[in-house]
């Protein structure tokens, strides 16, 4: 039978992963890890940083723009070296350096990052050790099917259900007021991106050559970006970018940014490839699917006068070349 202490950690370590299964966010679950594992282990430090490959490769380095919640303690050189080598299939490593006792997780993410979590203690009862090894196990096979299920499997880029999500998200914070900033001159915008002609790149080199195309793509314009803007691969060759907070001039030069480098880059066996884009202000159009329209519509208006061009919904609303999108309720087709 078990005492009442045993029975009290029991409960603290169910109640624990049940609320760390609750999450959805690679962030929150996260933060909500750290707080389990110090609310059940007070005496254990927490650190939690991303890697990503060096610049000349084959050793990473800390990601120093990654936000993770508080680290407890500075993470070494020789820690970072503990975590990169990691075997992704073992869930975590025990190391022991400068008179600390180090537990070491890795947890590989697209683009070629690396989160690693690092616990310390000076001495770990056996029991401890334990609970905080089954923790991080629960940790990463929760995290890689939660990140599975929200990333498109060829690009790794996020997915149509994630930004249905994030939109969501974003317009509920504008329409509370938290984000609005009408006295700024910045704004949010979403743009979709569409590969012209691809059909044939399929038709004349095949469909391994066509999704090739595409992750090089996905590469080139998660590249252009900054790491805190969103790209989703929406389906096909479409693909969508979030990006917040910049003004209309910085919009039109960040998305020419990515037209002239997809037209500039010698895609293998293919040659020249070349996208249109259409985008929007994000400000009152209440639901995702309607931000997401007017957005397309200036695409199609890009592919329709010439492709390879930038086209903003709201120039061309006011120059007449479109007509204001009517709205009208129980009309709305979802994600
Ligand atoms: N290789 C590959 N092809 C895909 C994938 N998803 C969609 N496609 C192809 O993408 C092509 C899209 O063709 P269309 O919608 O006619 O458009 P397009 O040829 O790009 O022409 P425009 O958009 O008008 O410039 C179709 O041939 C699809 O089969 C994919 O994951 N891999």
């Amino acid at each position: 039978m078990q005492s009442p202490r045993q029975s009290e950690i029991t409960h603290e370590v169910i109640e624990s992963v049940a609320q760390l299964t609750e999450q959805r966010d690679e962030l929150t679950l996260l933060r909500k890890l750290q707080a389990s594992i110090l609310e059940m282990l007070p005496s254990v430090q927490v650190c939690m940083v991303c890697l990503v490959p060096g610049p000349q490769g084959g050793h990473w380095i800390l990601d120093a723009a990654c936000t993770l919640p508080e680290p407890m303690f500075p993470v070494s050189d020789s820690l970072v070296a503990e975590a990169a080598g990691l075997d992704p299939d073992v869930p975590a490593r025990q190391v022991s350096h400068g008179g600390w006792n180090y537990l070491v997780s890795g947890l590989d993410l697209a683009e070629g990052r690396r989160k690693a979590i690092v616990l310390r203690q000076a001495e770990w009862a056996p029991a401890d050790l334990r609970i905080a090894q089954g923790m991080l196990k629960i940790y990463v096979n929760f995290a890689r099917m939660l990140f599975d299920s929200e990333r498109d499997t060829l690009t790794g880029l996020y997915n149509r259900k994630k930004l249905e999500q994030k939109l969501g998200e974003l317009l509920a914070g504008r329409i509370k007021g938290r984000n609005r900033k009408r006295d700024q001159e910045t704004d949010d915008y979403l743009a979709v991106l569409d590969l012209d002609h691809f059909k044939r790149i399929n038709d004349n080199y095949g469909h391994l050559i066509g999704d090739e195309v595409l992750l090089v793509f996905a590469g080139l314009v998660r590249n252009a970006l900054r790491d805190m803007d969103w790209v989703f691969r929406y389906g096909g060759e479409e693909f969508v970018v979030l990006i917040k907070d910049v003004s209309p001039a910085t919009i039109v030069a960040i998305l020419d940014r990515i037209r002239t480098r997809i037209q500039n880059h010698a895609f293998p066996q293919v040659g020249q490839v070349t996208v249109s884009i259409g985008y929007t202000a994000i400000g009152d159009q209440e639901l995702p699917p309607y931000v997401f329209e007017e957005a397309d519509r200036a695409l199609y208006y890009a592919k329709e006068n010439g492709r390879n061009q930038v086209c903003d919904y709201g120039d061309l609303v006011s120059s007449g070349k479109l007509e204001p999108e009517e709205r009208h309720s129980g009309s709305v087709e979802l994600f």
